[in-house]
């Protein structure tokens, strides 16, 4: 574990990652890659392409704005901005499943591909778990059943290990596990939990190692450890590009130019794909996921290689001992008040929650933002990103 952090235990909010000594603003406090992470189901139907090991986008932005928006004609200006690497892409020889490099696709080897090589296409050992899970799961996801089977495939490998590493990761009360899962399905889902269930116990029916998460409250939980525990990975090769292109040195009159046109392909995007712009999928952090939220966070998470090698970054400077904190809300719920950001964590992650904003907003009325009415009766699903 890094030296600029340490664990301890709070009465509410379990474990706490503190830093170990003052952190400047803008400094990394974490590098960490996933114990696990895979794209989500739907993203890979729609043929979003990335790197079935870490995620790094596969095509090149120009190629990623023509699919998205059905036009082979755009050009993108400045290609040397266009930086993605796809040299060294090779694919697996069994199911054709790509990787930005040869050693993303030995690490997926030694993960036990081999476990699900092929297994999730028709006729394959998981495609009946596929198909529920596509049919019990619409986009936007915020969990993947590749997750579940991407763990299994180490745990078959590694066994002692991986369940070793997974009861590290925070566990739930049973009740608590069941309003979890029913979250990351989504409501209107809830009984298809069953039918997953017993799908997964049917093509696992030989593999005593996994019956423990495949009984009633074993495979509530296993959902529950991934909903409360896991973290949404998004890699973009236009979004990288947009970044190259803010780098770049320009006159007023070529920035207004570019930045027009970067709108213009954004208001085509959103015609064609909306907000489903990026490679989406999710990964299991250890240390990471051991980061508490808080409503006014002194640090955030960011991908800067856009892959799912994950960094934590101070928002300002740390002092020693202080808790290193990330918003499990976006900017738009953060701004709402206690009474609206306590319902939605409440809701959707299933905590009170105890951070010092909060807590020094206790007396508050109980009043709920306008705006924050309209998203909680909307929005079914959670993540921790
Ligand atoms: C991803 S885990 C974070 C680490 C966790 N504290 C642990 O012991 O592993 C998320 C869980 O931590 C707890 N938690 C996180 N932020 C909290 C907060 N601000 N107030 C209270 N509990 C919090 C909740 O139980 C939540 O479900």
């Amino acid at each position: 574990m890094s030296s600029k952090i340490k664990i301890v235990t709070h009465s509410e909010k379990g474990r706490c990652i503190l830093a170990a000594n003052g952190i400047k603003k803008d400094e990394e406090i974490l590098r960490e890659k996933p114990f696990v992470a895979t794209q989500f189901a739907w993203n890979k139907e729609s043929k979003y392409l990335c790197c079935s090991n870490c995620m790094y986008p596969l095509e090149t932005a120009q190629d990623n704005v023509r699919r998205l928006t059905f036009d082979n004609t755009i050009m993108l200006p400045f290609p040397e901005c266009d930086k993605i690497n796809l040299q060294n892409v090779v694919k697996c020889e069994n199911c054709d499943d790509l990787y930005c490099s040869q050693s993303c696709l030995e690490n997926e080897k030694m993960n036990n591909h081999e476990f699900y090589c092929n297994q999730l296409l028709p006729n394959g050992r998981f495609n009946e778990i596929y198909e529920v899970w596509k049919r019990c799961h619409y986009p936007p996801e915020t969990c993947s059943i590749l997750m579940i089977i991407k763990l299994f495939a180490l745990i078959k490998k590694k066994p002692m290990e991986t369940v070793e590493k997974l009861n590290e990761f925070c566990n739930r009360s049973v009740n608590e596990d069941l309003m979890l899962a029913h979250k990351m399905l989504g409501d209107s889902y809830k009984s298809q939990i069953s039918e997953l269930q017993e799908t997964m116990k049917k093509a696992f029916a030989d593999d005593t190692e996994f019956e423990r998460y495949l009984t009633d409250d074993g495979f509530i939980s296993l959902l529950a450890i991934i909903g409360t525990n896991s973290q949404g990975i998004g890699t973009s090769s236009f979004a990288d590009y947009v970044k190259s292109i803010s780098e770049l040195q320009l006159s007023e009159e070529k920035r207004s130019e570019i930045d027009d046109f970067i709108d213009s392909i954004y208001t085509r995007l959103n015609e064609t794909v909306g907000e489903f712009l990026n490679s989406e999928g999710s990964g299991l952090y250890s240390i990471q996921s051991k980061i508490n939220h808080s409503c006014n966070p002194n640090s955030e998470i960011i991908f800067p290689d856009s892959n799912s090698l994950l960094q934590v970054i101070a928002l300002r400077d740390i002092k020693q001992n202080e808790e290193i904190t990330i918003s499990y809300l976006d900017e738009c719920q953060l701004s709402r008040s206690r009474h609206s950001r306590q319902k939605y964590l409440q809701e959707n992650y299933i905590f009170e929650c105890f951070c010092e904003k909060c807590e020094s907003q206790v007396n508050d009325a109980d009043l709920t933002s306008d705006e924050g009415e309209n998203y909680d009766d909307d929005d079914d699903n959670m993540d921790t990103d």
